[in-house]
């Protein structure tokens, strides 16, 4: 997607299954005698605005969760302390390494046992913990110097089979099932939803803890930690201080998802349950690919201004998660999509499908405004009208 807004950028795990292969800027690349079709084109071009390598941390061309986030996650911070709303989502076939994007193993040492939480490492933490360390040292910064006032609220949900679940609420009825809303102004939201103040990253840190052993896991054929919901993060920021004297106030949201994976069910050897999982996570999935497919038909048209204008609709509400995502993806956010590969040959054809399902995305415009009250907004704007005028005429009088 773009921007004025959004980056593309892919990364590449360690493997977890067969041969090892890299990446460079814009290719990926398969050799030949690898497993598949001899026949098939090894090696496909495409170009995003990062990417990102750690399959083997002694190559020159490793790069960190620490160098991910100071790419990618400082700016969503800015964007949070500017006003904007953002969304950082990752895409890829399960065991591809978007839970580690986004959340780091943390998250999956809670999964496997106690022992494992004692030894992670902090170096591990993903995007999630460290946008949120990230906000929380420049609010310190800045209260430092009493320059503004902060209020963080967090909230944290799956998309399970299609339907919502409170991830953050514990001993109530109301934590499965949330319904989906629409509000006129501030768009799309779940009734019900728990929010949290938060007043440090502590406080962030345990809510996140919590929320990651509320997730549905199950093992499939192709990963034993497998996440088979989406799961969405959201920050909701809000930044009160002076400014030329005048009170205003700003309200970001951060939306920070981790889908569910990419592939298709019978690709997983999944059965019964497990291949109704596969079907709705591809419901929302397939969803997901006609928002983007639809916007970028939208973005090319408007790139177009002499050719004819298509009648395009963007089908949001056909899944929870598009509904839900419906500003971030198109609308008023700045987007980042990370597409995360296996470097494994074996996985060709879904690393395939994913880098061209990335490809489309990026071709998505978005229109970030920054969220502010509208009367002071109008008086700042009349006052640099005043100024401006006034320049004029003190230039007038020079004649
Ligand atoms: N860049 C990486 N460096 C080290 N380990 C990684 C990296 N990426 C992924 N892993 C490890 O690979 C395994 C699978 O990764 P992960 O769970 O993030 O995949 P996923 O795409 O989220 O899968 P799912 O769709 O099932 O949720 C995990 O044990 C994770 O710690």
């Amino acid at each position: 997607m773009k921007e004025e807004t959004s980056v593309l950028e892919f990364s590449v795990r360690p493997p977890n299954l067969t041969a090892l292969e890299g990446a460079s800027l814009t290719m990926i690349y398969i050799p030949e005698g690898g497993t598949g079709d001899s026949g098939r084109e090894r090696t496909k071009t495409f170009t995003y605005d990062f990417s990102f390598y750690s399959a083997d941390t002694k190559s020159p061309d490793y790069v960190s969760q620490e160098m991910v986030f100071k790419t990618l996650g400082t700016d969503v911070v800015k964007s949070a302390f500017e006003g904007y709303n953002a969304c950082v989502f990752a895409y890829g076939q399960t065991g591809s390494g978007k839970s580690y994007t986004m959340m780091g193993n943390s998250s999956h040492s809670m999964y496997k046992s106690e022992a494992s939480i004692i030894s992670f490492q902090r170096g591990d933490s993903g995007l999630i913990p460290r946008i949120c360390e990230g906000l929380f040292s420049r609010i310190n910064e800045t209260t430092k110097w009493d320059e503004a006032s902060f209020r963080t609220e967090v909230s944290y949900l799956e998309i399970y089979n299609e339907h919502v679940r409170d991830l953050l609420r514990r001993k109530s009825s109301k934590t499965f099932n949330l319904r989906v809303r629409e509000h006129p102004k501030e768009g799309p939201y779940v009734e019900d939803l728990s929010k949290h103040l938060v007043q440090n990253y502590g406080d962030v840190e345990e809510l996140m803890d919590a929320g990651n052993i509320n997730r549905t896991t199950a093992a499939t054929g192709m990963n034993d930690v497998s996440s088979r919901s989406h799961a969405i993060f959201t920050i909701k920021f809000t930044q009160a201080k002076f400014d030329s004297e005048m009170p205003c106030e700003t309200v970001s949201k951060i939306h920070l998802v981790d889908l569910a994976g990419s592939e298709r069910a019978d690709a997983t050897g999944a059965t019964g349950v497990r291949l109704k999982e596969g079907g709705n996570i591809n419901k929302s999935l397939v969803t997901l690919g006609n928002v983007i497919s639809a916007l970028a038909d939208l973005s090319q048209d408007a790139a177009n201004p002499l050719a004819k204008k298509k009648q395009v609709f963007v089908p949001y509400r056909d899944s929870v998660l598009t509904w839900l995502l419906k500003d971030s993806l198109g609308g008023n956010s700045k987007t980042i999509m990370i597409a995360t590969i296996s470097p494994a040959d074996v996985n060709y054809g879904e690393t395939l499908s994913t880098l061209r399902y990335a490809n489309r995305a990026k071709n998505i415009i978005n229109k970030p405004t920054i969220n502010e009250d509208a009367n002071v907004k109008l008086i700042r704007e009349l006052r640099a009208e005043i100024a401006r005028l006034k320049t004029l005429l003190a230039q007038g009088n020079q004649i």
